[in-house]
Protein backbone atom coordinates (compact mmCIF):
# COMPACT_ATOMS: atom_id res chain seq x y z
CA UNK A 1 0.00 0.00 0.00
CA UNK A 2 0.49 3.42 -0.34
CA UNK A 3 2.60 3.56 3.51
CA UNK A 4 5.30 1.00 2.35
CA UNK A 5 5.79 2.86 -0.75
CA UNK A 6 6.74 5.53 1.67
CA UNK A 7 8.92 3.78 3.62
CA UNK A 8 10.89 1.81 0.39
CA UNK A 9 11.60 5.16 -0.91
CA UNK A 10 12.66 6.75 2.64
CA UNK A 11 15.30 3.42 2.75
CA UNK A 12 16.48 4.20 -1.53
CA UNK A 13 17.03 7.66 0.02
CA UNK A 14 19.50 6.54 2.57
CA UNK A 15 21.19 3.98 0.58
CA UNK A 16 21.72 6.74 -1.89
CA UNK A 17 23.16 9.00 0.43
CA UNK A 18 25.08 6.31 1.64
CA UNK A 19 26.58 5.20 -1.75
CA UNK A 20 27.12 8.77 -3.01
CA UNK A 21 29.27 9.41 0.24
CA UNK A 22 31.21 6.31 -0.50
CA UNK A 23 31.48 7.44 -3.90
CA UNK A 24 32.80 10.91 -2.83
CA UNK A 25 35.81 9.19 -0.65
CA UNK A 26 39.51 9.47 -2.61
CA UNK A 27 40.48 5.75 -0.94
CA UNK A 28 37.30 3.94 -2.38
CA UNK A 29 37.59 5.42 -6.03
CA UNK A 30 38.74 1.67 -7.12
CA UNK A 31 35.49 0.63 -5.71
CA UNK A 32 33.71 3.16 -7.77
CA UNK A 33 33.52 1.36 -11.33
CA UNK A 34 33.43 -2.12 -12.71
CA UNK A 35 36.60 -3.69 -12.97
CA UNK A 36 37.77 -3.28 -16.53
CA UNK A 37 37.55 -7.04 -18.28
CA UNK A 38 39.56 -5.38 -21.12
CA UNK A 39 42.06 -4.29 -18.85
CA UNK A 40 41.80 -7.37 -16.33
CA UNK A 41 41.00 -10.41 -18.98
CA UNK A 42 41.43 -13.41 -15.83
CA UNK A 43 39.13 -10.88 -13.79
CA UNK A 44 35.88 -13.14 -14.21
CA UNK A 45 38.25 -16.61 -13.44
CA UNK A 46 38.54 -15.72 -10.06
CA UNK A 47 35.50 -13.24 -8.87
CA UNK A 48 32.07 -14.77 -9.85
CA UNK A 49 29.98 -11.99 -8.81
CA UNK A 50 31.74 -8.41 -9.46
CA UNK A 51 30.18 -5.60 -7.80
CA UNK A 52 30.87 -1.44 -7.23
CA UNK A 53 29.53 1.38 -6.26
CA UNK A 54 27.95 3.07 -9.05
CA UNK A 55 26.13 -1.00 -9.79
CA UNK A 56 24.59 -0.54 -6.52
CA UNK A 57 23.30 3.09 -6.91
CA UNK A 58 21.63 1.53 -9.96
CA UNK A 59 20.72 -1.73 -8.08
CA UNK A 60 18.73 1.14 -5.68
CA UNK A 61 17.48 3.22 -8.73
CA UNK A 62 15.68 -0.07 -10.23
CA UNK A 63 14.30 -0.84 -6.79
CA UNK A 64 16.34 -3.53 -6.11
CA UNK A 65 16.53 -3.59 -2.11
CA UNK A 66 13.87 -3.83 0.16
CA UNK A 67 15.83 -4.10 3.21
CA UNK A 68 19.54 -2.59 4.00
CA UNK A 69 20.66 -6.42 4.70
CA UNK A 70 19.90 -7.07 0.93
CA UNK A 71 21.95 -4.01 0.00
CA UNK A 72 24.49 -5.27 2.30
CA UNK A 73 24.96 -8.25 0.68
CA UNK A 74 25.59 -6.78 -2.97
CA UNK A 75 28.16 -4.21 -0.68
CA UNK A 76 29.80 -6.60 0.88
CA UNK A 77 30.60 -7.90 -2.85
CA UNK A 78 32.95 -5.38 -3.67
CA UNK A 79 35.17 -5.64 -0.87
CA UNK A 80 35.02 -9.28 -0.37
CA UNK A 81 35.78 -9.55 -4.23
CA UNK A 82 38.76 -6.95 -4.11
CA UNK A 83 40.53 -9.70 -0.98
CA UNK A 84 40.07 -12.21 -3.17
CA UNK A 85 41.55 -10.16 -6.51
CA UNK A 86 44.53 -8.91 -4.47
CA UNK A 87 46.30 -11.03 -1.94
CA UNK A 88 49.75 -10.92 -2.93
CA UNK A 89 51.87 -9.14 -0.29
CA UNK A 90 53.42 -6.33 -2.47
CA UNK A 91 52.30 -2.87 -1.45
CA UNK A 92 49.68 -2.13 -4.29
CA UNK A 93 47.79 -5.42 -3.24
CA UNK A 94 48.09 -4.14 0.42
CA UNK A 95 46.55 -0.60 -0.48
CA UNK A 96 43.69 -2.06 -1.90
CA UNK A 97 42.93 -4.72 1.04
CA UNK A 98 43.41 -1.88 3.39
CA UNK A 99 41.00 0.00 1.39
CA UNK A 100 38.66 -2.45 0.95
CA UNK A 101 38.48 -3.22 5.13
CA UNK A 102 38.08 0.20 5.87
CA UNK A 103 35.20 0.25 3.23
CA UNK A 104 33.25 -2.88 4.86
CA UNK A 105 34.38 -0.63 8.39
CA UNK A 106 32.93 2.41 7.31
CA UNK A 107 29.43 1.36 5.62
CA UNK A 108 28.59 -0.87 8.54
CA UNK A 109 29.53 2.22 11.28
CA UNK A 110 27.27 4.87 8.77
CA UNK A 111 24.43 2.13 9.04
CA UNK A 112 24.47 1.74 12.80
CA UNK A 113 24.73 5.62 13.90
CA UNK A 114 22.11 6.82 10.85
CA UNK A 115 19.29 3.82 10.08
CA UNK A 116 16.79 3.89 12.97
CA UNK A 117 16.27 0.25 14.39
CA UNK A 118 12.59 0.66 14.04
CA UNK A 119 13.12 1.68 10.20
CA UNK A 120 15.05 -1.61 9.49
CA UNK A 121 12.59 -3.33 11.38
CA UNK A 122 9.70 -2.21 9.12
CA UNK A 123 11.56 -3.01 5.75
CA UNK A 124 12.27 -6.57 6.79
CA UNK A 125 8.15 -6.58 7.67
CA UNK A 126 6.92 -5.26 3.91
CA UNK A 127 9.62 -8.05 2.51
CA UNK A 128 8.42 -10.89 4.90
CA UNK A 129 4.58 -10.00 4.04
CA UNK A 130 5.45 -10.20 -0.07
O1 LIG B 1 40.31 -5.59 -8.04
C1 LIG B 1 40.47 -4.56 -8.69
C2 LIG B 1 39.97 -3.23 -8.22
C3 LIG B 1 40.80 -2.74 -7.03
C4 LIG B 1 39.60 -2.93 -6.12
C5 LIG B 1 38.75 -3.31 -7.32
N1 LIG B 1 41.09 -4.57 -9.88
C6 LIG B 1 41.80 -5.68 -10.45
C7 LIG B 1 43.10 -5.05 -10.99
C8 LIG B 1 44.23 -5.38 -10.05
C9 LIG B 1 44.74 -3.99 -9.60
C10 LIG B 1 45.64 -3.44 -10.72
C11 LIG B 1 44.97 -2.40 -11.54
O2 LIG B 1 45.60 -2.29 -12.80
C12 LIG B 1 43.50 -2.64 -11.83
O3 LIG B 1 43.35 -3.28 -13.07
C13 LIG B 1 42.88 -3.54 -10.79
C14 LIG B 1 41.39 -3.40 -10.67
O4 LIG B 1 43.50 -3.25 -9.56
Amino acid sequence: EEQEEDVLRELRLFLTNLTERLMLDRRFKAFTKPVDIEEVPDYLMVVQNPMDLSTLLSNIDEHKYVTVNEFLSDADLIWQNALEYNPKRDQADRHIRHHACTLKDTMRTIIRKELDKDFQRICEEIRESR
